[in-house]
């Protein structure tokens, strides 16, 4: 009898697993097949993945570990790299480029990201960030993720149930002036810019176009997770600095992107090597303005809780640089520089619009009036070479959809392996 109820258990429990195992393979394929209507509401600012890179394998000469003894030098050095890092990629700051660092370190060291959702690249981006908005999330994979630095509207008690304790946060920033003629040429078909013939003419009648959206105005100070209509004065513009300054170890500066690099690569005891790039996202100069003193002056008006956050940190930025060694600084610009010289040597045949680029997976995203440029690679590299120029140039999109396929596949193996080891005999 009791066997009976025993087996009878044993049974019921193997049916239960199944049963598990069946829903999750439907959960995720669900997943997988669901665009809602608002994701595709939202498709201008969260731009659905489709291009596919190809997946290979890193090597050390793909990390670009030949190029120097640098790594060397590291492993004897007593400072250890940190790998667990939150970025917050504001909008329109160079943040493509810097993400795609985080990628690549994040590749070519076997780190796990925490990514959107599929078919999602800005974690639901207007709304404010949710935990559950990352792919696989649950409380208990808490401490799996290393890296986290795709676009969302920061949300702190949400970003800390994703990543672990000891995360290093940072985030960049840049000057409200060039980020607004930016944003006004990236962002021209969203609601508040789209009637306007120009950006002054936007600026000149705010009241009539402004419809409330975050790209409109102080968008950094939305990413962040602060009002971007919110008071002005001078005790919130103090409030706010402090409050991202007791949450971010780290925050760059776009005007002084080098700088940025070495400050970052001593910050988290990287290498030259793991901080090179090629600029990303940029535009061609035909889809560039030229601003007036007058708009300028307008512009910092209109965004004015980002000009203040704006000055806020670049004088902490410098505060930092003078702590760093100014001298230090210089030799360190100049090996930066050098080696991403070399590198490009060595990748680059040119930059190019949409239409020249040979490989069509490496074509970047394309949005509003501005005219998006990426990269040909030179042809004959070696293998190795190749995977590194690669994802050197690969945008934002496509390598998430990478990393994605890539995270997603490992997942499935280890469900695998599991599934057969609950079927094996004993
Ligand atoms: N290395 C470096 N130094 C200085 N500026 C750089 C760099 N890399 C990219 N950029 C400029 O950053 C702008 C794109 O920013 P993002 O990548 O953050 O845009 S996005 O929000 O992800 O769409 C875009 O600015 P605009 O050209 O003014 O639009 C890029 O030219």
């Amino acid at each position: 009898m009791k066997k009976r109820t025993l087996c009878r258990r044993t049974v019921c429990l193997k049916l239960l697993c199944v049963a598990l195992i069946v829903t999750g393979v439907l959960f995720t394929t669900l997943q997988i097949l669901d665009v809602s209507t608002e994701e595709r509401r939202n498709e201008q600012r969260n731009p659905p993945m489709t291009q596919c890179v190809p997946i290979l394998r890193p090597t050390p000469a793909s990390r670009g570990e030949h190029y120097n003894n640098e790594n060397k030098e590291r492993e004897n050095s007593s400072c250890k790299a940190i790998t667990n890092i939150f970025f917050l990629k504001t909008h329109k700051t160079a943040s493509s480029t810097i993400m795609n660092i985080l990628l690549r370190y994040g590749e070519f060291h076997n780190l796990t990201f925490a990514l959107p959702l599929y078919n999602n690249s800005q974690f639901l981006y207007p709304k404010y960030f949710s935990a559950s908005f990352v792919d696989g999330f649950s409380a208990r994979s808490k401490d799996t993720y290393h890296i986290m630095c795709h676009h969302m509207r920061f949300l702190l008690t949400e970003v800390e149930k994703v990543v672990p304790a000891n995360t290093f946060y940072f985030t960049i920033l840049r000057n409200p002036v060039s980020l607004m003629e930016s944003s006004f040429s990236y962002y021209k078909s969203t609601d508040s810019f789209i009637r306007a013939k120009s950006l002054e003419d936007f600026l000149s009648k705010t009241s009539y176009y402004y419809r409330g959206n975050s790209h409109a105005r102080n968008i950094m100070t939305f990413d962040l997770g602060f009002n971007h209509n919110g008071k002005e004065s001078p005790k919130h513009f103090r409030l706010t600095g402090k409050m991202v300054e007791a949450t971010y170890d780290l925050v760059l500066i776009t005007e002084y992107f080098d700088e940025s690099l070495v400050l970052l690569k001593d910050a988290l005891c990287w290498t030259f090597d793991d901080v090179l790039s090629f600029p990303l996202n940029t535009r061609t100069n035909s889809t560039k303005l030229t601003i007036s003193q007058e708009t300028q002056e307008k512009i910092k008006s209109w965004n004015q809780l980002d000009w203040q956050l704006y000055v806020y940190f670049n004088n902490s930025f410098w505060e930092r640089v003078e702590k760093f060694g100014k001298e230090r600084m210089q030799r360190e610009i100049e090996e930066l520089r050098k080696r991403r010289d070399q590198m490009s040597k060595l990748c680059l045949q040119n930059t190019a619009v949409a239409s020249k680029i040979r490989d069509k997976s490496l074509i970047p995203y394309q949005s509003g009036k501005a005219i998006i440029l990426g990269y040909n690679l030179k042809s004959g590299l070696g293998k190795a070479e190749q995977l590194l120029c690669q994802r050197l140039v690969t945008p934002e999109i496509q390598y998430t959809n990478l990393l994605w396929a890539k995270q997603r596949k490992s997942k499935f193996s280890s469900i695998k392996s599991w599934i057969i080891g609950v079927r094996r005999p004993k």
